[in-house]
């Protein structure tokens, strides 16, 4: 049975002229890398809230390991592009903050506490931030804060990790950085990973399975599995499989946009005026 069953999935917002979501069936395995990627518009934010349980899907259903998802949950940790950092506390604090929250509910016992300490040692160490583990997140940089984010998010050891474009307020050079860390981190720790971008390769270098949405309404267009070796490095990007991937994908959401219709139109209208 998948990890995550998405079955024609549909959401109307209240007052909107057109679904955002609609009939989006979707199975994702155990351990795997997905990304959703699309024009502006076409879902991928929406679908992801859904999964996460932070918003109410209006038609369909929605399984994670076989349960019905109708809330947020421990199993599903989200990651956002703005990094939620708690500001009084340190970076250690802000990974341990979850467990923090479970200790005053229910009275762990001092082994479970204990478990817990070892648990975001070892996931500071994941990302590379032991040195800085009592630092407060505004003596961070935007790359180190996403670091502290992710580790937050898996310190509860979640089944899915949900990432809606976590680097895109970073600049080229400290995504492929984190680009490297995500896929250490989802070989090491064997989360599922459903990942949102807009960037079309980073999608590709990412995903074991890129997922492509078009809007009005948004809807899965096509999923194109990645044909690189499990193990991504950066050189990668310049093989022909990765170069044709990416235009074919690129062609697919300017077709989907109707962007290629009007360029073609344009193109026309030029000829018939000259
Ligand atoms: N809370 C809301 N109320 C009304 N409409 C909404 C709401 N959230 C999203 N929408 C609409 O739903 C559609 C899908 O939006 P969504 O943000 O999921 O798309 P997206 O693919 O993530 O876009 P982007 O890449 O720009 O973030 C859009 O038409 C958007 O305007």
């Amino acid at each position: 049975m998948s990890k995550l069953h998405i079955h024609n999935v549909g959401k109307v917002f209240e007052g909107a002229p057109m679904a955002a979501l609609q009939d989006v069936s979707l199975d994702i395995e155990d351990n795997e890398f997905v990304t959703l990627v699309g024009a502006s518009g076409c879902g991928k934010s929406t679908l992801l809230r859904i999964i996460a349980g932070l918003e109410y899907r209006s038609s369909g259903e929605l399984q994670c390991d076989c349960k019905s998802i109708h809330s947020p949950g421990a199993d599903r940790a989200m990651v956002f592009q703005h990094y939620s950092l708690y500001p009084w506390l340190s970076v250690i604090d802000n990974i341990k903050f979850s467990r923090r929250l479970k200790v005053n509910r229910e009275d762990l016992s001092s082994s479970d506490v204990e478990a817990a300490s070892g648990r975001a040692d070892a996931l500071l160490n994941l990302i590379g931030l032991s040195k800085v583990a009592k630092a407060y997140p505004s003596q961070l940089s935007g790359g180190m804060q996403q670091r502290v984010a992710i580790a937050r998010a898996l310190m509860g050891r979640p089944s899915v990790l949900l990432m809606d474009e976590p680097f895109g307020a970073l600049d080229a050079q400290t995504r492929e950085v984190m680009h490297d860390l995500i896929l250490h981190i989802h070989r090491v720790e064997k989360t599922t990973i459903v990942f949102v971008t807009h960037d079309v390769e980073e999608a590709i270098y990412l995903g074991q399975r890129v997922v492509l949405m078009q809007p009005r309404p948004g809807r899965i267009h096509s999923i194109f599995p990645v044909p690189l070796p499990a193990d991504r490095t950066q050189d990668m990007k310049q093989s022909p499989v990765f170069r044709d991937l990416r235009a074919e994908i690129l062609q697919r959401i300017r077709e989907s946009t109707g962007l290629a219709t009007d360029t073609d139109m344009l193109e026309r209208l030029n000829l018939a005026a000259h």
